[in-house]
């Protein structure tokens, strides 16, 4: 294998070129066939020299049109310096041969080394954004709330693809014979609820010595399955579960006094026709109307990382970004997340899954006029 070095302006002439093209959005169906009937690890490689590199391509041009004080706190130049590193590294295998086994072998390590290189990207992106708020205040905020959502889709995205690779070629073992890469075919949603809530509950009483009960509601108007179960991957539902538990269980506690009865959480799980419907319901006091979208600003959920905050910061609270990155979750694969609060009561949140597999599509951000307009600052 030859790689050889590409000055910044050979790189940025590349990111460039690679941004004209456009994302291609790959839907679940498309993941199944691919890793069961049609993909091979030359045909997986041939897919991502040129797919990666596009998708990461299309973002940092995003990131270059950012208002200069966001562009140069030194979190954001960081994490800048990450994609340009992984860019120039898959661009290496360019005009590699993807018969050839030492190619393979080399591609698929530099994609778990690319993996870890970006795994702390979230933690220093919100970093980024408090040193943007101690140093310019809320300036820029839509800006930046919208190139955050398209930035964090798109390595949400990156990542997807990664491991799929890794998991279906590399020497990563899938979590579970059934899965392909990290989807499960057949994702017990029941499962998966316990397993967050459990999680979620341990936190809840190691801090506030007590915690809601949990009662579970199931429908299934789809099929005649006993256990209802989707094509999804196990991580990310986990992940959106895990940060709605954890807020409905602070919330709850929150809102009795100390050795109250305290109400049950519900979930409610119904698989209908088009969508997979996860409710949560909780008597949490709920929250203003005109405060719910707050809780999906990056700017304003930035709260002190666990790590420095004051000793007594529950922890329940993280970074913030949870919920925000758990509606993108949802939203990767065509659903949703929803939180319905009323105030004085208590909050219904909803996860919204597509059923059917070729509904469920990535919904993936592309760099063009219209995304380039979002960037220009009032003259
Ligand atoms: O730090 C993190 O990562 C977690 C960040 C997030 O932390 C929060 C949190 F877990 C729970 C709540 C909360 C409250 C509350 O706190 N009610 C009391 C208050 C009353 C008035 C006002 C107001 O006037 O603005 C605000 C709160 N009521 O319902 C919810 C609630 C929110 C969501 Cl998204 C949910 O899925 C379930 C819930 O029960 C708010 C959070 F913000």
């Amino acid at each position: 294998m030859k790689f050889t070095v590409k000055s910044a302006q050979q790189v940025a002439r590349m990111v460039d070129v690679y941004s004209h093209y456009c994302p291609q959005p790959l839907s679940m169906q498309r993941f199944i066939d691919f890793g069961t009937k049609t993909g091979t690890e030359q045909s997986s490689f041939e897919f991502l020299r040129r797919e990666l590199p596009v998708r990461l391509a299309n973002i940092m041009m995003e990131m270059n049109q950012l208002p200069e004080p966001l562009l140069n706190v030194p979190s954001v130049t960081m994490v800048s310096n990450w994609y340009k590193k992984s860019f120039t590294e898959i661009i290496g295998f360019e005009n590699s041969d993807g018969k050839d086994l030492d190619t393979l072998s080399t591609f698929a390590d530099t994609l778990v080394v690319i993996r870890n290189r970006h795994a702390n990207v979230v933690e220093t992106m919100a970093q980024g954004v408090m040193e943007l708020k101690d140093r310019y205040g809320e300036e820029n905020m839509d800006t930046l709330q919208y190139f955050l959502n398209r930035f964090f889709t798109s390595r949400i995205s990156i990542r997807m693809l990664i491991n799929q690779h890794a998991l279906l070629y590399g020497s990563q073992l899938a979590n579970h014979p059934r899965h392909i890469g990290c989807i499960d075919p057949k994702c017990n949603v029941l499962e998966v609820v316990k397993d967050a809530y459990a999680n979620a509950r341990f936190l809840c009483e190691q801090y506030y010595l007590t915690a809601p009960e949990l009662e579970l509601i199931t429908h299934n108007t789809h099929d005649n399955e006993e256990d209802i179960s989707i094509v999804y991957v196990p991580s990310h539902l986990y992940h959106m579960l895990f940060e709605l538990f954890k807020n409905s269980l602070r919330a709850v506690v929150e809102n009795f006094p100390v050795d109250s009865t305290l109400p049950k959480l519900k979930v409610h799980i119904c698989k209908g026709k088009e969508d997979l419907t996860i409710k949560l319901c909780d008597q949490g006091g709920g929250i203003p109307y005109n405060n719910i979208n707050k809780l999906f600003e990056y700017m304003y959920s930035t709260a002190p990382s666990p790590s420095c905050a004051d000793s007594g910061s529950a922890p329940l609270a993280g970074y913030g970004y949870g919920l925000p990155l758990s509606r993108l979750y949802a939203q990767y694969f065509q659903g949703d997340l929803v939180v319905s609060s009323v105030d004085g009561f208590g909050t219904d949140a909803y996860i919204y899954l597509k059923v059917l597999s070729n509904e469920a599509n990535e919904c993936l951000p592309i760099y063009n006029k219209t995304s380039a307009r979002m960037y220009e600052t009032d003259v």
